[in-house]
């Protein structure tokens, strides 16, 4: 039994929603978790010292509901059953968390999960553009982005590329399918390396079922 997590990471309306959800279509076995549904209700974020409610800040979201989210679903994922253990003596399944959010990598406990790392990038003007299109709740008030938002990006952008190495940077502006295609298809093969390495070291519930045979 094995677990594979993957962080599609990046800045506000870079398109991680967009991506994370064509992915846990494709990729068998997979699960979506959501960082904007960990967001603390509206009385708990403070309004900051440039004038906004602090949204863009990893004290905005409840990390630690988030974490035992992750927890639960390691915990709760369903054995093997012999018959897919056997005949190939290998435990092949590889079980996917797809995990989505703007502030993925900020957070040690949480960047710790992942095998693989993605972050989404767009340009300031195209970013602006697109947020003006969003209505969030609450919505944005007038200079949000320009105020808090983007330089919150700034900031936190910099902690992160100071801290961790091993983030895969996508372009957003580029067409939804190519960002797809190049991310479908390194999880396929980060997956399908995990399952080789399973084939070749059975594993210690495969090598107790191999003892009951010869034991027969
Ligand atoms: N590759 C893309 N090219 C152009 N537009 C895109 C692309 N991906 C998403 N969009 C558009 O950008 C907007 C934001 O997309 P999406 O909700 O996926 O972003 P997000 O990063 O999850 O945003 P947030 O988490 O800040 O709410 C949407 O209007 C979506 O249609
Ligand atoms: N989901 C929310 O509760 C909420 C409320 C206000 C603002 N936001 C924005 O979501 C983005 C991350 O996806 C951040 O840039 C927040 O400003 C979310």
């Amino acid at each position: 039994m094995r677990t594979f997590i993957i962080g599609i990471g990046g800045i506000t309306n870079g398109g991680k929603t967009t991506l994370a959800r064509k992915l846990k279509k494709a990729v068998p076995n997979s699960m979506l978790l959501c960082q904007d549904t960990f967001f603390k209700p509206a009385s708990e974020v403070e309004v900051g010292q440039d004038g906004f409610q602090q949204y863009d800040v990893i004290t905005a979201l409840d990390m630690e509901a988030m974490m035992n989210s992750v927890y639960a679903w390691m915990e709760n994922i369903p054995d093997v059953h012999p018959e897919q253990a056997f005949p190939d003596l290998s435990v092949n399944k590889v079980n996917i968390l797809i995990v989505e959010g703007f502030l993925l990598y900020n957070y040690r406990p949480l960047n710790d999960v992942f095998n693989l790392r993605y972050y989404l990038s767009i340009p300031y003007e195209e970013c602006k553009r697109r947020r003006c299109l969003r209505i969030y709740d609450p919505p944005d008030p007038p200079g949000n982005f320009d105020g808090h938002v983007w330089p919150m990006y700034l900031k936190n952008r910099k902690e992160m590329e100071e801290k961790v190495s091993d983030i895969i940077y996508l372009d957003g502006t580029k067409p939804p399918e190519d960002l797809f295609t190049q991310v479908h298809e390194e999880i396929l093969r980060q997956v399908q390396k995990l399952q080789d390495a399973d084939k070749m070291t059975p594993s210690k519930q495969d090598i107790e079922k191999l003892k009951i045979l010869v034991d027969k």
